[in-house]
């Protein structure tokens, strides 16, 4: 198994920069996601790893061995697509068993290795039948076993699950990461889906604007956001932009903490950090929509200054609409010129 180091990686596309100086360490049988909004160069870093794109300056160390010049075919990775262009005119033990053909195995050594690979991702029934019979989840499973079945060192995945419905999705993303914790192999999956992310990954690289913004595990990335871009781009966040006067900010009736020279600042909070204790009529914030999502209920709440709170609380907890409520507030993030300047965080 392998790790994953990238130096100052870059990427040109004539003069637009699609990827600024980035670095990035994976350990050994790591799962690292790239998240970020479209655009963001997600796609375009994952390609310079498996060698489908070259980068304009860095270096892509595999093991310590930089393969920033080697083409994909003598790279030790394998990558799963979104769209899993299988050969429709081969079987899918055809299919699989192609690329150990192509390294000149002997037919009972692919037949075996092929047979393995199936039963890893639950097809051993499957191997007689032509793509054109298999559903969609299942021809992703193909295209999964058709690159383990190489033995890779780094499995590289794009959005390989984008053109499932969202329950298969969930399926096959659970299958996923079991198989790939059975085989403790380094693995770079890229999404733009927070929820995707946050349940898959070891650790989550955010990208933005061609940048890392940050990288943590899940839940460092979800409850200390070293940026703005990252306060707002994972989960619910109530960001609300203010005036620190004197050590303390006023938003929608709650006093913040905010130990800094006065001026501009943004905060952040998140919705199940707002409670709602009853209030007497035209005091706190209005109650304006509930929606019910089941376990729980999401609030929006206008406070007399316009303030729009996003609430999120247990089902039980008795909220109407139309009511009055004063919101308080158990944690917070005050930033200040893209980085975080305090943190009020009970835990
Ligand atoms: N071959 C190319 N030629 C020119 N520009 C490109 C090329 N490939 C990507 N880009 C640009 O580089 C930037 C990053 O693209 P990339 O596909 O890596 O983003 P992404 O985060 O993967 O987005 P998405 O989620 O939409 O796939 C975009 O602005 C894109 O238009």
């Amino acid at each position: 198994m392998s790790t994953l180091e990238l130096e100052n990686v870059s990427k040109q596309f004539g003069t637009m920069a699609a990827l600024e100086p980035l670095a990035l360490r994976i350990a050994d049988g790591e799962l690292v996601c790239l998240l970020g909004p479209s655009g963001s160069g997600k796609s375009t870093l994952l390609r310079i790893i498996g060698g489908f794109e070259m980068p304009t300056g860095g270096k892509v160390l595999i093991d310590g061995a930089d393969v920033a010049r080697t083409p994909p075919e003598k790279r030790p990775t394998a990558m799963v697509f979104q769209s899993h262009a299988l050969w429709g005119h081969m079987t899918v033990e055809g299919n699989i068993g192609f690329g150990l053909k192509l390294r000149g195995l002997k037919k009972p050594e692919i037949a075996a290795k092929v047979d393995a690979a199936l039963r890893l991702v639950g097809l051993a029934e499957y191997g007689k039948r032509h793509p054109a019979q298999l559903s969609g989840g299942q021809r992703q499973r193909v295209a999964i076993a058709r690159c383990l079945v190489l033995e890779p060192k780094i499995l590289l995945m794009d959005e390989p699950f984008a053109s499932l419905d969202q329950h298969l999705r969930d399926r096959l993303r659970e299958e996923v990461r079991q198989i790939q914790r059975k085989l403790g192999i380094t693995t770079v999956f890229v999404t733009h889906g927070q929820d995707e992310a946050l349940s898959i990954a070891d650790r989550i690289a955010v990208m933005s604007m061609g940048r890392i913004e940050q990288v943590g595990t899940p839940a460092e990335i979800y409850t200390h956001p070293q940026t703005p871009f990252v306060a707002g781009f994972i989960g619910d966040m109530n960001m609300m932009k203010t005036t620190v006067q004197g050590g303390a900010a006023l938003i929608g009736g709650v006093r913040f903490d905010a130990p800094m020279a006065d001026g501009e600042a943004l905060i952040a909070v998140r919705p199940e950090d707002v409670t709602l204790m009853p209030s007497r009529d035209g005091e706190g914030a209005r109650v304006r929509r509930i929606v019910n999502y089941g376990a729980v209920l999401k609030i929006e709440a206008e406070a007399a200054d316009g303030a729009v709170w996003k609430v999120q609380t247990l089902k039980d907890v008795p909220v109407t609409e139309g009511g009055f409520y004063r919101p308080t507030v158990s944690r917070h993030i005050v930033f200040r010129d893209d980085r975080v300047v305090h943190r009020v965080d009970p835990t």
